[in-house]
C-alpha cells in the first residue's frame, strides 16, 4: 500500500434515500489504496447502495463522496473504476472471449488498440482461470463461471479501484479460495478492492473491514483490531458483540427519553 496517497474513497456524512426510506445514514469512512476493504453486514443493510454510490450509479446521494480524488461518478472515473454487480452482466448468446472482446472494444476503441485489446482479453481470462473455456457460449456456463466472466470484464484496462458486490455468492469453497487469492494478487499489484459479503468468515481475508447494520457503520477497522477491541475470537463474534452494544445503547436512550417524559409530565390529582 502507498501510504503517501490519499485514500481511494473518502466519505463524509454519506446519506442515501431510496423511495421513502433513508438507506444510508450519514456514513464517514475511507477505503485505503492498495488494500482489500470488506464491506460486511446482513442482507438489506445497505451494502449494494453504498457501492452504487461509490461507482456513481445511485440517485439521491447527500454528503461528500470522493473517489480517486474526484467526486463519485465523475466521467474521468469510468475507466479507473471496475464494478461487478450481483447479477452477471454478460451477453448469453456470445462466447466468453466474444463478450470480453466486445467490452474491451468499448474501453479501448479503434484499430490501433487491437493488439492491446487482445492482450487484455488474454490477461483477464488467465486472471479468472477461464482460458480453457474461452470459446464456450456464456449461456452454457455455470453461475460461478458467469460471475467470473463478469469479474473478467471489470478487470479489463486494469482499473485502480475494483468494487465487487458479493462476488463469491454461490461459489464452492475451492472457487471462493481461488477468488480471494486473485483479490490478494490484484491488491499486491496495486489495485484497491472494495468487496461486499454477508458471510462473516470472508472478513478474515480482508485488510480492513467496514461492518454495517441497518444503514449505519458499526466499525471501520482491521480484523485483528476488531477482535482485540471486542475481546472475541472471530470477526463474526466481534460483529455480534457490536450489534448487542448498539442495541443496548439504543434501548438505554429510549428508556432515558421515556423517563424524561414521565418526570416532565405534570401530575394530576
Ligand atoms: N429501489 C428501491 N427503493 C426503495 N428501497 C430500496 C430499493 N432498493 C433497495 N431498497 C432498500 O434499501 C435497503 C438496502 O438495500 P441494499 O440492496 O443496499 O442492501 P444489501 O445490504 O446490499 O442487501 P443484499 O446483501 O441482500 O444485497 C434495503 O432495505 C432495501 O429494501
Amino acid at each position: 500500500m502507498n501510504k503517501s496517497l490519499p485514500p481511494a474513497v473518502n466519505a463524509t456524512g454519506l446519506t442515501v434515500t431510496r423511495g421513502p426510506r433513508t438507506v444510508l445514514r450519514g456514513l464517514d469512512f475511507t477505503v485505503p489504496r492498495g488494500q482489500i476493504t470488506g464491506l460486511l453486514g446482513p442482507s438489506g443493510c445497505g451494502k449494494s447502495t453504498l457501492m452504487r454510490a461509490v461507482v456513481g450509479t445511485q440517485a439521491k446521494v447527500a454528503g461528500t463522496l470522493t473517489v480517486l480524488d474526484h467526486p463519485a461518478g465523475h466521467p474521468t472515473l469510468r475507466s479507473r473504476v471496475g464494478y461487478v454487480t450481483q447479477a452477471p452482466s454478460v451477453y448469453l448468446d456470445l462466447t466468453i472471449r466474444q463478450n470480453l472482446a466486445y467490452f474491451a472494444s468499448v474501453l479501448l476503441p479503434g484499430r490501433p488498440a487491437a493488439t492491446h485489446r487482445r492482450t487484455e482479453v488474454d490477461r483477464v481470462l488467465t486472471d479468472v482461470d477461464l482460458d480453457s473455456h474461452a470459446d464456450a457460449l456464456a449461456g452454457n456456463l455455470s453461475g460461478g463461471q458467469l460471475s467470473r466472466v463478469s469479474l473478467a470484464v471489470a478487470l479489463l484496462g486494469t482499473p485502480e479501484l475494483l468494487v465487487l458486490d458479493e462476488p463469491t455468492v454461490g461459489l464452492d469453497p475451492v472457487l471462493r479460495r481461488d477468488l480471494w487469492n486473485l483479490f490478494h494478487d490484484l491488491a499486491a499489484r496495486g489495485a484497491t478492492i472494495l468487496v461486499s459479503s454477508h458471510v462473516m468468515d470472508e472478513a478474515e481475508h480482508c485488510h480492513r473491514l467496514l461492518l454495517m447494520r441497518e444503514g449505519e457503520l458499526l466499525a471501520d477497522d482491521s480484523p485483528d483490531a476488531l477482535r482485540e477491541r471486542t475481546a472475541t475470537p472471530t470477526v463474526e463474534e466481534a460483529f455480534l458483540h457490536l450489534v448487542d452494544a448498539a442495541n443496548n445503547e439504543a434501548n438505554d436512550k429510549a428508556n432515558d427519553k421515556a423517563n424524561e417524559a414521565n418526570t416532565a409530565r405534570p401530575t394530576t390529582h
